[in-house]
Order: structure tokens, then sequence, then C-alpha cells
């Protein structure tokens, strides 16, 4: 492996459960640096296309290379030099954050510090308490710290701030940019698109095992990020004119000066553009999706 080589590269990515597809022929890359999130609704597949390239599950067909070894066959050395923070950790621990944490740092050569990683995720308060007496999103953070503590080259994500409250999100996409800072690649899930759009330098947007777009923030907004919506409040149910008359109306709006009463000029947020993507799945299926959106 060169340093040019994606850190991460999937090929056509499958994998059925029985007679059920859960992944129908996955492609991305990752390069070195890059923070990617794949997003996308329940059962999307996200958590088996994560799981497969840390190892922990065997695909069904395609390639994938993660740090240039196939993931069913990674070795120990593999191993610590990835992140991981799964779905559900199972941590239930009758020890303590810091015990735990310390017994974590001592598997890797060069790791970060105990007190560096409880401080990265706000747990100060917390660190002498028995795991198992932590709250949900406590426990989160400390999932988040364990998957930091060994400096990772690559650092895997499954849906990390489920159950954050929005004081710990923020903490965690500080610790996040900081990671991003010091060189380290992520692959993230989220449900969350405003956490996509804060920390994804790329995503991809994943629906029935199928990758249905893919790009910056920005391009996966695509057209219909950069088209006007307009919304007529004034006199009765608010109207949605997304289409040429919104446009219409807004050009004519901003370029005569005219004001409206009632007229609100918004453009969508990403989140609108993915509800669009996902609840259109006619067009999923049939891979339409990714051209509309370019
Ligand atoms: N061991 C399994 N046996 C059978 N089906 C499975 C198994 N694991 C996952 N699936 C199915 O594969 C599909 C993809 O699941 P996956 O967990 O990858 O989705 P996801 O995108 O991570 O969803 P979520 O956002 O809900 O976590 C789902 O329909 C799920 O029910």
């Amino acid at each position: 492996m060169t340093t040019t080589d994606p850190v991460v590269s999937v090929r056509d990515l499958r994998k059925s459960y029985g007679s059920f597809v859960a992944l129908d022929g996955v492609t991305f890359d990752i390069q070195r640096g890059e923070t990617f999130a794949l997003l996308g609704p329940n059962g999307a597949g996200k958590s088996t296309t994560i799981e497969i390239l840390e190892g922990y599950r065997d695909r069904s067909g395609g390639e994938a290379t993660v740090l240039g070894v196939d993931p069913s066959r990674g070795g120990l050395d593999w191993k610590a030099r990835l992140g991981i923070v799964l779905q559900s950790s199972g941590e239930s621990g009758a020890v303590t954050v810091r015990e735990q944490l310390s017994h974590f740092a001592s598997f890797y050569p060069n790791p970060r510090t105990v007190d560096e990683v409880i401080a990265a995720v706000g747990l100060e308060s917390k660190q002498k308490t028995l795991i198992r007496n932590l709250s949900g999103g406590q426990r989160r953070r400390v999932d988040v710290a364990l998957g930091v503590i060994g400096r990772p080259e690559l650092l895997f994500l499954d849906e990390p701030t489920t159950g954050f409250d929005p004081e710990a999100r923020h903490q965690f996409w500080d610790l996040i940019r900081q990671l991003k800072r010091e060189g380290t690649t992520i692959l993230l899930t989220t449900h969350y698109l405003d956490e996509a759009a804060q920390l994804g330098d790329r995503a991809g947007v994943i629906a029935g095992g199928r990758l249905i777009d893919i790009g910056t923030i920005t391009e996966i907004g695509g057209a219909e990020a950069r088209t006007p919506i307009v919304r007529w409040t004034e006199g009765g149910p608010r109207e949605q004119l997304t289409t040429e008359p919104g446009a219409l109306i807004a050009s004519l709006q901003t370029r005569l000066g005219l004001e409206v009463p009632g007229l609100e000029i918004i453009r969508p947020s990403l989140e609108d553009v993915y509800l669009g993507l996902v609840t259109s799945t006619s067009s999923i299926s049939t891979g339409s999706i990714s051209e509309d959106a370019s």
C-alpha cells in the first residue's frame, strides 16, 4: 500500500442473510485523512457495511480493502491500527470508567492518556463511577473514549452520538475535528444530517442496500439544495411552491426588490433533500436518484 492508496476501498460489496439481500453492490473509496459519512434510514445497510470493514462480518461478494488488508483476514497488528465504536457496545462493566480506559490503553503501542480522553468526552466527574451505573448517554461517551484511546489511524464510528445531549454532541464534534487535524481517517454512520454536514468531507447515501448518492455534502444537496423554495403564508394555510413558480417569484422578488407580505424564501436543508431522496423509493430501486440529484 502506498501513501496515495485509499485507506478504505470497497467494490461491489454484497451481503445476504439467507435469501435477504442487505447489501446489493456498494462501491466507494475513502482517502487518507478524509471523514466519510454514511447516511441512510433504518435498515439501509450502514452497520452491515461498517462491520464488514471492521472485520466483524464476512461479506457475501465483492472486494474490500482496509489499510491495505482484506478485513476478513486482518490480524492483530491490523486491528491495533483501528478504532472501533460499535452501534451498541454491550459495555455493562463492573469496573470504573477509569479502569476500563486504562485496561484498553494497555493494548496499544502509543495510546492517548486516560486523562486526555476522559476530558475529551466530558466524563471527568464520572471517572470513578462503575460503568453499569452510568446513564445511556454517558456509556456512549465511554464507547467513544475507548474507540479513540489507541490513537487509531482509521476510526469507525457507528452512530456514535445516539443518546447524546446537545452539549455532548458539540463536545464530540470538537473531538472529531481534533482527530481530523491530526490526520485520522474516519468512517462515520449517522442519522443526523447536521452531523454529516458538520463533520463529513464527503458522504454516501445508502438505502435498501444500495449507495444511491455519493459526493461532498453540497453535491449531495445537488440541484434541489440550490433551488429556492418559496413559502406563502399570507391569509391561509402554508403553501409551498418548490418548482418553477417558486424560483420565478424568488427571482422577481430579488431582482425587482419587491416586498411581498407573507412571502418567505428559503433554501432546503440537507435534511429536506435527504428526506426527499429516501422517501422516493420507486426512484431508488431504478437507481435514478443519483442522476436526479447530481
Ligand atoms: N444477522 C442478520 N440476519 C438477518 N438480517 C439481518 C442481520 N443483520 C442485519 N440484517 C438486516 O439487514 C438490513 C440492514 O441492516 P443494518 O443493521 O446494516 O442497517 P442500518 O442501516 O445500520 O440500520 P439502523 O440505522 O437501523 O442501524 C436490515 O434489514 C436488517 O434487518
